[in-house]
C-alpha cells in the first residue's frame, strides 16, 4: 500500500500521546516533498481547551523546523476508532491552510481501515486567507 510507511510512522507517534484526561491516543505523520516525516501526537492539558490534536502537532512541528505551505506531500492519521478516524474541525482548517487543497489525507485506525481523502474534501466551503482581502 502506497502509504504503509507513513501510516506506520503515525502509529509510532500515537504511542507518545499525552492523554491523561481522555485516554484517547492519536498519532499523525506528515510527509514532506523532500522525504522528511514529522510525527505528531495529541497533547492534553488540565485546562481541557488547550488540548492540541495530533494533526496540528505534526504540522506545527514541521513549520517550526522551517517547512512551508507547499512543502508537504501527505498526512496520515491514526486513532482507536471503529472506522477511520475523522479529524476535528480545527484540524481540518489548519490542514487546509498549511497542506493545501490537494494534500492527500490518509485516515486510518488500529484495525487497518483506510480512507484516502484530501484536505479540501475534508473542509468544503472553507474560510481562508483570501477572504481577508
Ligand atoms: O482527529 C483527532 C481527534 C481527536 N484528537 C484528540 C483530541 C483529544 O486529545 C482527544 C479526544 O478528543 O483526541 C486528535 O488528536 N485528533
Ligand atoms: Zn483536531
Amino acid at each position: 500500500m502506497k502509504y504503509a510507511k507513513l501510516i506506520a510512522e503515525a502509529r509510532a507517534a500515537r504511542e507518545l500521546a499525552y492523554t491523561p484526561y481522555s485516554k484517547f491516543q492519536v498519532g499523525a505523520a506528515l510527509e514532506c516533498k523532500d522525504g522528511r516525516i514529522f510525527r505528531g501526537c495529541n497533547v492534553e492539558n488540565a485546562s481541557y481547551g488547550l488540548c492540541n490534536c495530533a494533526e496540528r502537532t505534526a504540522f506545527f512541528s514541521a513549520i517550526a523546523n522551517g517547512y512551508k505551505p507547499g512543502d508537504f506531500s501527505a498526512l496520515a492519521v491514526i486513532g482507536q476508532t471503529d472506522g477511520p478516524i475523522a479529524p476535528c474541525g480545527a484540524c481540518r482548517q489548519v490542514i487546509l491552510e498549511l497542506g493545501g487543497n490537494a494534500l492527500p489525507v490518509v485516515l486510518t485506525n488500529l484495525k487497518g481501515d483506510v480512507f484516502e481523502t484530501t484536505a479540501a474534501e475534508q473542509l468544503p466551503n472553507a474560510f481562508g486567507g483570501l477572504d481577508l482581502n
